[in-house]
């Protein structure tokens, strides 16, 4: 790793060593930082060693001479060998593969916000490794931070990371403030910080309340059958401003102590108390601004302000905010603590310290739950997109280890078993508080882990495949029964329920529920910074894994057989409607058209349509091999996302070119050469001890922040070389 900036400029660190990663058999992933004493009896692991990038970790032992695999060795070789290296990632115990899911730049704030308001002071270690983490994450160029870790500077990430910093300690004179404070000036300055970074600020005492648009907690009262209905909205949307509309509504600022006053003085480029806030709910830095307000969303916004300022009866703001905290109360319990992502857990967490105290026994569990956010890595440590990517990265694990040939291989046999029984227990098996607008979860499967609570429909359908697969095998006989079919029918009848089929989208699968309302309350969208986090969309990925799940479930049980076939149905139609006239597919959690390509041909794979017999599959695959680089592999920007519309990177990516091969490869494209080239670039890429280095980050999420999968660099390309392999080198 070149040297870091933090150490360039010999900004403390912790030593590495000494951090060890505790997972339950739940997946609940905690750094802690033990005594040098304690860590003579209780050594780091190989996978904590890998993710700390320690210099003791060096994989397994090479199969080629050189530093780099070449284009001698077989394309099962390179997936064997680059399974040896991910299989000592698993933690053995709770069979997951942990990682540091980092990327937003916006999500620390969150916690040293609340430890900040209840007077806790940041355990040592960890707010050493988070001004590691800040420092190493600034921008090369002018010092700021933007909404993602490789985002250019903005007046959000600036002027929030700007403030951690300064609350953890750093001074305002140092130079890493410096430049910050610069940059945040040449960007305008706080003032133009978006909505959630108004709330922020203005919980901190940073930004007055006044000059935030409104979310009014009202919006609970109305008849769920208006489409504005906040138990209509995307999960994530729902639950930010569930807590927001509580603390906007109530005007929650913490006390003003004199580091505050000193960092009021800094973020602006003239004096706080000269500011009038009022005017500046709809200033918004134009670096920042991804998806402007409508004028339908202005005008409710001045409406609602006006509302708020002379016309809301105490009483009924009494009432909206205890109705409030009913519903966020019913969160914690259905995610004990969690709540969906760390966004809504920070400002649910804030929830609870008004309400219950920062003694209480409910804020100190939030306290406490805030470690299981919390990632270290070898650039410091960050709150992570969620508690993790446990459930995602173990079903595609066993799935392509499957496909690779490589799961009944007795060297992988802990591996998988492992892996499988994370799944099993991972299945939800209780059903959400009643009133909390949640649908019927059991059966279903989380993205991260149970104890989060939140079914996502393409994580069901991938688990479920997974399941199969090993349930099905003779090597894994005896851990058949770990789990019933009775189970697998309750994850169809999630996996269904789950299908657009009523009024929106016909066919489609969203994330989280079925589309509630209409995606025109797009136009309502607040947020300044992300697109289309209103309500479900309808996603071709997710629809792609459903398929996968469903047409997998039906070769092994009869199950609602004829409806599951009709389902499939439906949702290739929607596959096939959502297709650009180019052939390829918008992308809305990976990077972006080739992720999207890779889905889609799978699942056109699996109902018997590939390149021989189908237009749409020839088209998709004529997508993707125009954008084939020279050196065989394929490199897609992040700016795809953003712009809707394909954008070429300067370098090849292993995981790119993984989900183009494996494309092509499903959708048994005929000329060998093209896959071929890609093939022998995944094997260059590749080091001897079966690794492949992180490029650049491979998801994303509403379509203005990038995410990283940590996991994605050796699980793509196993499962493409491994379909190489089985076709070409048999
Ligand atoms: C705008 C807000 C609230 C930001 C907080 C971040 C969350 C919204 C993000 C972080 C991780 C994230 C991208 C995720 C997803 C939704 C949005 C998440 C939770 C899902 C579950 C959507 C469906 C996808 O196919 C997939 C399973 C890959 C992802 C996983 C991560």
């Amino acid at each position: 790793m070149a040297e870091l900036y933090s150490d360039q400029l010999k900004i403390p660190k912790t030593d590495h060593t000494l951090w060890r990663l505790r997972c339950s058999a739940l997946g609940s992933e905690r750094w802690e930082y033990i005594t040098a004493e304690a860590a003579k009896s209780d050594q780091q692991s190989p996978y904590e060693k890998h993710l700390l990038e320690s210099p003791g970790f060096l994989g397994p032992k090479p199969l080629s001479k050189g530093k780099q695999n070449t284009e001698e060795l077989s394309a099962f070789d390179a997936a064997l060998q680059g399974a040896r290296y991910f299989s000592l990632l698993q933690d053995p115990d709770s069979g997951i593969f942990p990682c540091q899911y980092k990327g937003p730049m916006f999500l620390t704030i969150g916690y040293v916000g609340v430890l900040y308001c209840a007077g806790i002071a940041v355990p040592e270690p960890v707010r050493i490794e988070l001004v590691r983490f800040l420092v190493n994450s600034a921008h090369p160029v002018d010092g700021g931070w933007g909404l993602h870790e490789v985002d250019k500077s903005t007046a959000f990430g600036t002027a929030i990371n700007y403030t951690l910093l300064r609350l953890l300690g750093l001074p305002a004179s140092h130079t890493v403030c410096q430049r910050a404070r610069r940059t945040l000036h040449r960007l305008g300055g706080a003032i133009g910080v978006p909505h959630w970074g108004k709330c922020w600020l203005s919980i901190l005492s940073l930004y007055k309340w006044e000059g935030v648009n409104p979310a009014p907690p009202e919006l609970w009262l109305l008849p769920y059958a208006l489409p504005i209905h906040p138990g209509r909205w995307w999960v994530h949307t729902r639950a930010v401003y569930q807590a927001l509309g509580y603390l906007s509504a109530i005007k929650y600022s913490c006390t003003l102590t004199p580091l505050l006053t000193e960092i009021r003085a800094e973020l602006y480029r003239q004096d706080f108390e000269t500011i009038d806030f009022s005017k500046h709910r709809n200033t918004v830095c134009n670096v920042d601004l991804y998806y402007p307000h409508t004028r339908f969303l202005n005008a409710a916004n001045t409406a609602l302000t006006f509302y708020e300022r002379y016309l809301r009866p105490n009483w009924l703001l009494k009432y909206s905010t205890a109705k409030t905290y009913e519903l966020i109360k019913k969160e914690i319990q259905n995610t004990d603590y969690l709540c969906i992502a760390p966004v809504s857990m920070a400002f649910c967490a804030l929830v609870a310290l008004i309400e219950e105290g920062r003694d209480s026994y409910q804020f100190q569990r939030f306290v406490d739950g805030f470690n299981e956010v919390l990632f270290m890595g070898p650039k410091g440590i960050t709150v992570m997109g969620t508690n993790g990517a446990q459930t995602w990265d173990c079903a595609f694990a066993i799935q392509y280890y499957f496909i690779a040939g490589l799961a009944e291989r007795p060297e992988f046999k802990s591996t998988i078993e492992n892996a499988y029984k994370f799944l099993c227990r991972s299945q939800f098996d209780t059903e959400c508080a009643p009133g909390s607008f949640r649908d019927k979860r059991i059966g279903g499967w989380p993205f991260s882990t149970k104890t989060q609570g939140y079914t996502v429909s393409d994580c069901t359908a991938e688990a479920l495949k997974a399941i199969i697969m090993v349930k099905n095998s003779s090597a894994y006989s005896h851990i058949k029964y770990e789990i019933s079919d009775k189970r697998l029918e309750n994850s169809i009848d999630v996996l269904l329920s789950l299908q657009n089929v009523d009024a929106f989208e016909y066919g489609s699968f969203a994330t989280y529920e079925k589309i509630r309302a209409t995606t025109a309350m797009e136009k309502l969208n607040p947020a300044e910074v992300f697109g289309n986090i209103m309500v479900e969309f309808p996603y071709v990925e997710c629809t792609d894994s459903s398929i996968l799940g469903l047409t997998y479930y039906t070769k092994y049980y009869s199950y609602r057989k004829q409806e599951i076939q009709k389902a499939i149905e439906i949702a290739i139609k929607y596959i096939k409607r959502a297709q650009r006239p180019d052939g390829s597919w918008y992308g809305s959690w990976g990077i972006c058209f080739t992720y999207a390509g890779m889905f889609a041909l799978e699942a056109f794979s699996t109902v018997g349509e590939s390149y021989s017999n189908s237009e749409y599959v020839r088209k998709a695959c004529g997508f993707l091999v125009s954008k084939q680089r020279p050196d065989g592999g394929w490199s897609e920007s992040m700016k795809s996302s953003e712009l809707h519309s394909y954008v070429e990177d300067n370098h090849s990516l292993v995981v790119q070119t993984s989900w183009a091969l494996i494309g092509l490869l499903l959708a048994e494209f005929p000329e060998k050469t093209v896959i071929k080239k890609g093939v022998d670039f995944l094997k260059q890429r590749q080091k001897a001890n079966g690794k492949w280095d992180f490029e650049a980050p491979e998801g994303v999420f509403n379509h203005s922040c990038a995410i990283e999968y940590a996991s994605y660099r050796f699980l793509f390309p196993i499962k493409a070389l491994g379909l190489y392999a089985m076709k070409y080198e048999k």
